[in-house]
């Protein structure tokens, strides 16, 4: 997206697709990475409910509640002066129809300062997409491999290959139809993204779609290095973080041992 943009506004999106120009997410859950991203001109940041994962231990994201979202959805809507913030709705939260989506969406809008909310599911989230959208309140849709439905799919499954690709074009369609600004592509194989992406004509965002949609979007704690245990297929590792934290605690504890820390510009004089 063109750097000279001020604040990114949903607007942006659809001119980036209809530019051909790449839009670029990353997680974010704290005001210190957050900042780093704004400042390195990434488009938009999600604030994802991945924080089950990445920042609370859980195994899934299942578990994740709104009052935990909440909090690191303002410290990153806080920092950022650029980007455009996306807040992710948890499991539980939206599901049982446009009234409660509604609600979450803004709890959210109101407590956090954050520019848009997320949800998952194509069809059957319809309903609650348009909800949302008529209240003035943007929505990023998601589709595709939905992790809060992770039992109910029996796992990280790869959506829409063979006969599933027509059902995930429903889904596509649906979430266009709803009012959503722009869709998430999770774990779809290349070439049904394609052609979604040519279908559509709001934006779609990539996380383990392949190249041919109009954006990206990675776990940032992946993506950097830092997350720990299995690291899906579709992540690119920018950088070492678990590497270089190790290696600075490790050098930390023996400067400790051996009384070269602190050293005297470390030290107040009397
Ligand atoms: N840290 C993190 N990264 C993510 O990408 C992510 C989350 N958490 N939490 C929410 C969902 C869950 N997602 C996931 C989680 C695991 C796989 C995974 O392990 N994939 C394997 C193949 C499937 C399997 O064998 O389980 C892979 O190698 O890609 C993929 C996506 C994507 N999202
Ligand atoms: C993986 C992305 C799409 C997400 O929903 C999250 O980080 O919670
Ligand atoms: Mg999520």
């Amino acid at each position: 997206m063109a750097e000279p943009i001020k604040r990114v506004r949903t607007r942006h999106f659809q001119n980036a697709k209809a530019n051909g120009i790449k839009i670029t997410g990353l997680t974010s859950y704290d005001q210190l990475s957050a900042t780093i991203f704004d400042e390195a001109g990434i488009d938009f940041l999600l604030v994802g409910d991945s924080a089950g994962n990445t920042v609370f231990g859980y195994d899934t994201t299942l578990p994740v509640t709104i009052d935990e979202l909440i909090p690191l959805t303002r410290a990153v809507a806080g920092a950022v002066k650029r980007a455009l913030v996306v807040a992710d709705m948890p499991f539980g939260s939206y599901e049982t129809g446009a009234d409660e989506a509604l609600h979450t969406a803004f709890r959210f809008m109101k407590e956090t300062g954050a520019h848009a909310v997320k949800l998952e599911g194509g069809v059957r989230s319809a309903e609650q997409i348009r909800r949302i959208v008529s209240a003035g309140i943007p929505v990023m849709a998601h589709i595709g491999y939905t992790p809060q439905s992770e039992h109910g799919l029996g796992g990280h499954v790869i959506q829409g290959r063979g006969e599933g690709a027509e059902a995930l074009l429903a889904d596509a369609h649906a979430v266009e139809d709803a009012g959503a600004f722009a869709v998430v592509l999770e774990m779809v194989p290349s070439a049904v993204a394609a052609q979604i992406t040519s279908e559509l004509t709001i934006p779609t965002i990539s996380v383990g779609a392949g190249p041919s949609t109009d954006g990206q979007l990675l776990v940032w704690t992946d993506w950097a290095g830092f997350s720990g245990g299995r690291i899906p297929k579709f992540v690119k590792q920018y950088a070492d973080l678990r590497g270089v934290l190790g290696d600075a605690a490790k050098a930390y504890i023996a400067d400790i041992a051996s009384g070269s820390f602190p050293a005297p510009e470390h030290e107040y004089d009397a």
